[in-house]
């Protein structure tokens, strides 16, 4: 069983829109929209991850971060703990620097099933305001 640990960035715009990317059809989760993110390095915290993630995949630096959540799932071949953080600003415009779509959203419950499972209460959160 792989355990790991992973950051993601929600990143919300002043008009209450999400930027969201897809995920590549050969990955865990194939397809699924997600917010960007991904493992935490040995050696890095949390928010360090998530500013190299954010770099990386969306090509913006968050100038601030707040957590949003942390919660755990388990899927048939994986633990994982999601840090959700919440990212209001940042540097530079996000685009899907890997060459996975990326979208700005306005996100409603019905949304919920795009992502990967353990994103329901996330999406449940976010969209109650
Ligand atoms: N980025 C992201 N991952 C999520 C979300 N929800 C969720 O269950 N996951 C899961 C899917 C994956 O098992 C894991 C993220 O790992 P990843 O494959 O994106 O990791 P990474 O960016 O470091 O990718 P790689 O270098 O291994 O290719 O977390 C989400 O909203 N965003
Ligand atoms: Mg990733």
């Amino acid at each position: 069983m792989k355990i790991l640990q992973i950051a993601v960035g929600i990143i919300r715009n002043s008009h209450n829109q999400f930027f969201i990317t897809q995920r590549a059809a050969d990955a865990h989760m194939a397809n699924k929209w997600e917010f960007p993110g991904g493992k935490i390095e040995s050696g890095e915290t949390p928010e360090q991850a998530l500013t190299r993630e954010l770099q990386e995949e969306v090509g913006i630096t968050p100038l601030g971060a707040t957590l949003f959540d942390k919660l755990e799932y388990t899927f048939p071949d994986r633990h994982i703990t999601l840090w959700f953080w919440l990212v209001e600003s940042w540097e530079g415009e996000p685009w899907g620097r890997e060459g996975q779509p990326g979208n700005w959203v306005t996100l409603s419950a019905e949304d919920a099933d795009k992502f990967p499972p353990a994103n329901e209460p996330i999406i449940a959160r976010l969209v109650q305001n």
